[in-house]
């Protein structure tokens, strides 16, 4: 099976966390998620996620950093999560798509049901937090 390799945005202030909703229809379907998508061939990680970020939550990114990649199996899909945090943005976000979407704290991610590759996503939050 192809491996997708994705870009995800870890939108953040203040200490807290931008989330959306995925649509029933998707992959990992009426979970919560960090926006994000695939990167395209031309594309380096930080083009896709500005590209998501416009598309999906409408912020034009300014700053962004790496938080960590994770590989992961789904059984139906193999996804590559390039993970980066997003500490400067132009413009507010809301669910340009249409979905829900939420500030959360760290400790409102971890009561929320996210796809299971995203748990890595949050103990790297966590350490960050604490370092
Ligand atoms: N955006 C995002 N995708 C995630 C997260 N966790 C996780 O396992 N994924 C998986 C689910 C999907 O299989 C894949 C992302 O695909 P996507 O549906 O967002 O891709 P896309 O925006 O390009 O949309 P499409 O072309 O498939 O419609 O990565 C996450 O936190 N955010
Ligand atoms: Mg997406």
């Amino acid at each position: 099976m192809k491996q997708v390799h994705v870009a995800v945005g870890v939108v953040c202030r203040n200490d807290t966390f931008f989330v959306c909703k995925r649509s029933v229809e998707q992959h990992q379907g009426g979970k919560w998620e960090f926006p994000g998508g695939k990167v395209e061939a031309h594309e380096s990680v930080e083009e896709a996620l500005t590209r998501e970020l416009m598309e999906e939550i409408g912020i034009q990114l300014s700053s962004s950093e790496n938080l960590i990649e994770i590989a992961h199996d789904y059984g139906d899909k193999r996804v590559l999560l390039s993970v980066l945090i997003v500490d400067a943005f132009t413009g507010e976000p809301y669910g340009k798509e249409g979905q829900d979407s939420q500030w959360v704290d760290l400790s409102g991610l971890a009561s929320l049901d996210f796809p299971e590759a995203n748990q890595a996503i949050i103990q790297a939050l966590v350490e960050r937090a604490q370092s």
